[in-house]
């Protein structure tokens, strides 16, 4: 089974206000549209996206299209539209199922998403619901006029799943204007399973939904924390390979590798993070092939290795500890090194040095130690 994740991103997001159509604006640290992707990214089971998004957002079409993971579509006049076109743009794709969620629900909880996926294995049709348990009211003009039963009665959300065929013929059938897809394949005779929602999956609606999505995001934040330590001892030299940099120097550092002593500190702060060991364990001083290797091997790899399990490094602090040579005119070149290996922005490294007073291995100047910290967050 091939089930494909369609994301309709096209709204205006006019009820939100901001300026920005809503899925574009910032929220606990990333843009809403981000959060829910990496929902979706995140999950083996789901296998081609459809992001759809309108032509006047010709950023987001320049940015997703670079994306290989992706397949953009155009929006259409109103949500059904949108989704129509992003059914089209996936009939080639192989999916026998796939799920529609809007992309303004960015705290979609990947229990919710596998719940969804589960009954589709019994039923053409299944969506989350969430039993209303307010009591109901109507009104007018400021003043309740009445109440209103709420026994059986569901505020739908998304992700609402169905399979590709289905869905596909009834929207065919149904070209109009619909509040959801639910309402879609019901009119075309589906049965469709009710799934137990999640209060956290809110759409992003009005100007105060960001405030609570940003609360719910906020707990729910996958960080972790690595530490990272290294020495290396002076030996015979004219430079020392520090973060990266060529830093010339009356002696050079010695080791199996190229002996980068804050390098290998970031590296293995890294590795804490993800518990998953330290530079020997992936690269063994035993193994001939690593002698004198460059060290951005090393980096390299977890870096990878950390956007593989899922997690992007926020920021990463080295401090190197040597009376010489003097660290703070490279800083900067180090932290730009480090940050084009890991791929994020320069300005979340930080490259610091200090001295031991004279005191100890580096104060008689036998070594250059190197302290590292990282924070990951999950995506
Ligand atoms: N022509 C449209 C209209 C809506 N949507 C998407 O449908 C979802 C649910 O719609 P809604 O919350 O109403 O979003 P907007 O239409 O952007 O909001 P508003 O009605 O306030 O303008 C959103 O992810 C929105 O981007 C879409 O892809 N194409
Ligand atoms: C699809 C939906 O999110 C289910 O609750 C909802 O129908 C979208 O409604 P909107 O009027 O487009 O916000």
């Amino acid at each position: 089974m091939t089930t494909a994740a369609l994301l309709v991103a096209a709204g205006r997001g006019q009820r939100a206000g901001g300026g920005l159509p809503k899925q574009w604006r910032p929220l606990a640290g990333r843009r809403v549209a981000d959060w829910t992707l990496s929902q979706f990214r995140a999950l083996p089971e789901i296998g081609p996206i459809v992001l759809v998004l309108s032509a006047e957002d010709t950023a987001a079409w320049d940015e997703f299209a670079q994306d290989p993971r992706l397949i953009l579509a155009a929006g259409g006049d109103d949500r059904a539209g949108s989704v129509r076109n992003g059914l089209a743009a996936l009939e080639d794709s192989g999916a026998d199922r796939v799920l529609i969620h809007d992309i303004a629900r960015p705290c979609v909880s990947a229990r919710l998403i596998r719940d969804v996926i589960a009954a589709l294995d019994h039923s053409a049709a299944a969506a989350p619901g969430l039993a209303v348990t307010d009591a109901l009211w109507t009104g007018a003009e400021g003043r309740v006029t009445g109440v209103q039963d709420r026994s059986g009665l569901f505020a739908a959300q998304t992700p609402q799943g169905f399979h590709f065929d289905a869905i596909r013929a009834a929207h065919a059938a149904h070209p109009g204007s619909a509040a959801d897809d639910v309402e879609v394949v019901r009119a075309a005779g589906l049965t469709v399973t009710i799934v137990p929602g999640d209060p956290d999956n809110l759409k992003i609606t009005t100007p105060g939904d960001f405030a609570r999505a940003e609360r719910i995001l906020g707990q729910t934040m996958d960080i972790r924390l690595g530490n990272g330590y290294d020495v290396h001892r002076f030996g015979p030299g004219d430079h020392v390979t520090l973060c990266g940099v060529t830093v010339p120097h009356s002696h050079g550092l010695v080791g199996h590798s190229d002996a980068d002593v804050g390098m290998h500190a970031v590296t293995d702060a890294i590795y804490g993070a993800l518990a998953q060991g330290d530079i020997g364990r992936h690269f063994p001083p035993s193994d001939p092939q690593w002698k004198g290797a460059d060290s951005a091997i090393f980096l390299r790899h977890a870096g990878d290795l950390s956007r593989q399990m899922g997690y992007r490094i926020s920021n990463v602090d080295c401090t190197l500890v040597c009376e010489r040579p003097k660290i703070g005119p490279h800083a900067l070149a180090m932290a730009e090194a480090m940050a084009a290996i890991l791929q994020i922005p320069a300005d979340r490294i930080s490259v610091k040095a200090t001295t031991s007073e004279r005191l100890g291995f580096t104060g008689r100047e036998e070594g250059i130690a190197a302290l590292a910290t990282v924070a990951l967050i999950g995506e």
